[in-house]
Parts: C-alpha cells; sequence; structure tokens
C-alpha cells in the first residue's frame, strides 16, 4: 500500500497572507486525517513565508498519522526536527531563496555530511528520507549516507506525463527497483496530482508514500466550489 501524506505548506501561505488564523492549519490537518489521510507534511523555509517554525510545535499533537518534515539541514531545521520527533524527516538540498524544492541531492559530493546529519536524527528514533533525482549513481550513494527511505523528486515526471510522453515514468521505475535491492525504502514526491498520481504508482515497485501538496489544495479549491457557491447564493435569496 502506498499512504497519502498530505503538504499542508498552501494552506500556511493561504492564512498567512491574512495574518489572522484562517483557513485554521491545524483543523485542516485534523479534518485531513478524518478523511483518511494517512500522514501530514510540512516543509518549513528558513524565510517562514507557508509554515512557521512554531506551527511545527503546535501540529505535533494534532498528527496522530504520520508525521513528515521536510527541509534542508541547516543547524535551526535540525534542532527544530529533533524538538519536534516527527515520524520522518526528509532532507531537500533547497536553496534559502528557492520558489520550490528544485533539485535532488548530489549523494556523492555530501555524503558525509548526510551521514552525520541522517545519524543524528537516528539516534533520536526519527526514520531519514532523502530527496532524489532518479539518477542510479544518486541512489547508489543515497545508500552510504544511512538513510532508511529516499523521496524521488517527480517534477520532471510530472511535467513529461502533463505532455503526453508516458516514457518518462523509466528512470523512475528503474531507480525505485535498485533502492528497494539495496534496501532503501521509497517515497515520492513533488507536483503528482489526480492526472498522474494512479500512473505513477503502477509503474512504480514498492512505492511507500507520497507526499502531495500544491496541486492537492488547487483540486480542493476546483472541486469544493461549485458547493460553496450555491452556499452563498442559498444565504443571499
Ligand atoms: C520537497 C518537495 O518536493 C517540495 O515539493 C515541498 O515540500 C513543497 O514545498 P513548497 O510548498 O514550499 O513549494
Ligand atoms: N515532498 C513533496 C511534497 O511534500 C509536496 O510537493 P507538491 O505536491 O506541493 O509539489
Amino acid at each position: 500500500m502506498t499512504k497519502l501524506s498530505v503538504n499542508v505548506n498552501k494552506i500556511a501561505t493561504l492564512r498567512n497572507s491574512r495574518g489572522g488564523n484562517v483557513p485554521n492549519l491545524l483543523k485542516v490537518a485534523g479534518d485531513i486525517q478524518d478523511f483518511g489521510g494517512q500522514g501530514i507534511t510540512i516543509h518549513p523555509r528558513p524565510d517562514e513565508r507557508h509554515i512557521r517554525y512554531q506551527d511545527a510545535y503546535d501540529l505535533k499533537p494534532i498528527v496522530h498519522t504520520e508525521y513528515n518534515i521536510e527541509g534542508n539541514p541547516i543547524p535551526k531545521f535540525v534542532d527544530l526536527v529533533l524538538a519536534v520527533k516527527p515520524t520522518q524527516v526528509t532532507l531537500v538540498p533547497d536553496a534559502i531563496d528557492a520558489i520550490t524544492s528544485n533539485a535532488g541531492w548530489d549523494t556523492k559530493k555530501n555524503e558525509s555530511f548526510l551521514y552525520e546529519v541522517i545519524s543524528e536524527f537516528k539516534r533520536n528514533d526519527i526514520r531519514t528520507s532523502i530527496f532524489v533525482d532518479p539518477v542510479i549513481d544518486m541512489i547508489e550513494g543515497a545508500v552510504k549516507t544511512g538513510a532508511d527511505r529516499i523521496e524521488l523528486y517527480t517534477e520532471e515526471f510530472a511535467l513529461e506525463y502533463g505532455k503526453g510522453n508516458k516514457e518518462a515514468i523509466t528512470p523512475y521505475a528503474q531507480c525505485a527497483q535498485l533502492a528497494i535491492d539495496l534496501g532503501l525504502g521509497v517515497n515520492a514526491g513533488h507536483d503528482l496530482s489526480l492526472d498522474n498520481i494512479q500512473f505513477f504508482k503502477e509503474n512504480i515497485p514498492g512505492l511507500l508514500e507520497v507526499s502531495i501538496g500544491h496541486a492537492l489544495i488547487s483540486e480542493s479549491i476546483y472541486l469544493g466550489l461549485e458547493n460553496v457557491i450555491q452556499m452563498y447564493l442559498h444565504r443571499l435569496k
């Protein structure tokens, strides 16, 4: 079974745009789990433009499914994760000013750095995953970092699949199989959506978890809009 972990960054983006508490991030996280979501993912960025560091603490008692915190392991992030103790930490090499995650780790160049931070998280019983491009060398390098899992960075797949290029799945399927053969668990995320998720799932062996935010929240708006318009019209009669 593949678990669905819902990334709630976009809920925090909307909340922060007005400075109040609407939408209420904690309520949304609770509702997602009540509706069957099997995990909550957050990706606090250093500028706290969506998830604030305080949110990571506030969500801890709310998340009774899998709690996944993603981010670049700068000291402030490492301290946060060690204090919150989520189920899983996913390490992402995003630059401070990146608009969103845009690359996986070079697991060969960063092997000793990753090995050290991963060891610290593992000593604290936090499962570790590292964000990687679907490149065989990077999967081989990932094993040496001691990570429990990889998260395949799926933006390229999503882009190509959207253009009709189903062959784009091939490097992902090969890397997933290699990861399994080498003893790594396989997660995936970035730009997965209702359009591409079934094809991705059907073609990736041993897919343990997907984390989905941007598309899922957008789809929730599209699919909820008609209902809400009708509710307003009813009140305006
Ligand atoms: C790690 C990853 O793939 C990202 O998709 C991510 O967590 C989303 O971050 P933003 O919501 O800041 O774009
Ligand atoms: N790890 C990927 C994630 O959490 C969500 O990515 P996206 O669906 O917002 O692109």
